[in-house]
């Protein structure tokens, strides 16, 4: 048995999967009226054409929802207040599944379940990975990052399933990191092709995006194999070139001046002004995150930063 809250896209193709390999999942959803329709029509509207397995169960009873391993879905901003408002997870083994960094504290989702829930086990869970392609039972390989590398093993036969391929590390830091900055470079991505900028322009982004994140995350302590992985290089490759990805997509609209729907989840938005706050406290270089926070803020047009990345100071690769 396995607990998933939150109930959105990847909460639910989460809950669909593990439910394919046999494990009765409860999904708790914050609504109850979602919660009731989701059992009475046995799908998600975020998840088109998906149905829900028997052996997933809908509720908005939280407490009916937990179980020892608990799988936290909700987007990075609101994990917190999750944690906050339901003590009684502590104790439990807690796996985000939000890729992002925290606003106002910096901290990625491992080092929040720490600071809020210091006596529960976090994990986090992470790559590249489409809802909609999880859900559909197509291949897909992500990874399990616990800091106690036999709590991980046993944690990784637990969660694998058939189409569900998931390696594991004991670097929380390197995988939150991956997860979290690939976003800012996906929306970068997003603009340079939606103003026209053409494919070399993206390459060089995805490149010189991936040094950035590499550079910050050695900073942070992580370890530079995890960023060549499935939560960084895998994750940003799937990101910065498919249009499932919302923060590709927010991106492609910000680059041809097209309005975006607000009440989409895109991650990289926040994050970006968490990373470059704390990139800025640490003395790290992240040009591009600091383009796509000027774009973000109106402050630089973005002919005007493909100048500025461009007319930087010649340097060795
Ligand atoms: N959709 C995808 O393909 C993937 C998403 N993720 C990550 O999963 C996280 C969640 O994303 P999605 O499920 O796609 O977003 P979503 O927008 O589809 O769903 C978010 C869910 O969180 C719930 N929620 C929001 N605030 C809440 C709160 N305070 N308490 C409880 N529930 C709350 C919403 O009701 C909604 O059901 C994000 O960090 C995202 O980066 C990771 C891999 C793939
Ligand atoms: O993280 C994802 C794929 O691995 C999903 O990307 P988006 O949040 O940009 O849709």
């Amino acid at each position: 048995m396995i607990s998933v809250l939150g109930s959105g896209a990847f909460g639910t193709a989460l809950a669909v999967a593990f439910a394919h390999s046999g494990t009765n999942v409860t999904l708790w959803a914050r609504s109850a009226d979602a919660a009731r329709t989701m059992m009475d029509t046995r799908a998600n509207p975020r998840l088109p054409g998906v149905k829900l397995p028997k052996t997933v169960s809908v509720t908005a009873d939280f407490a009916d929802a937990l179980t020892d391993v608990v799988l936290l879905a909700v987007p990075m901003q609101k994990l917190r207040g999750l944690l906050e408002t339901h003590p009684e997870l502590t104790g439990r083994t807690l796996i985000a599944c939000c890729k992002g960094v925290e606003l106002g504290t910096q901290l990625g989702p491992v080092a929040v379940i720490r600071d809020v829930l210091p006596e529960a086990t976090p994990a986090i869970l992470t790559g590249p990975s489409f809802a909609a392609d999880i859900a559909r039972g197509l291949p897909t390989a992500l990874t399990l990052a616990v800091p106690d590398e036999n709590t991980g093993k046993s944690l990784q036969q637990r969660l694998i399933s058939p189409n569900l391929r998931i390696y594991r590390t004991t670097d929380t830091v390197g995988a939150e990191l991956g997860g979290a900055l690939k976003n800012v470079i996906a929306i970068a991505c997003g603009i340079a092709i939606g103003a026209g900028l053409g494919d070399s322009a993206r390459a060089a982004l995805m490149t010189r995006g991936y040094a950035e994140m590499k550079r910050m995350a050695q900073a942070l302590g992580a370890k530079p194999d995890t960023l060549s992985g499935l939560s960084g290089f895998g994750d940003l490759t799937l990101t910065c070139s498919s249009d499932q990805s919302r923060n590709y997509s927010f991106g492609l609209s910000l680059g041809r001046g097209d309005a975006y729907d607000p009440t989409v989840t895109v991650e990289g938005a926040a994050t970006a002004r968490a990373a470059l706050a704390r990139a800025k406290a640490m003395h790290v270089d992240m040009p591009i995150t600091q383009a796509v926070v000027a774009i973000l803020d109106g402050g630089l047009q973005i002919r005007d930063a493909m100048e500025m990345l461009l007319a930087r100071p010649p340097k060795e690769e």
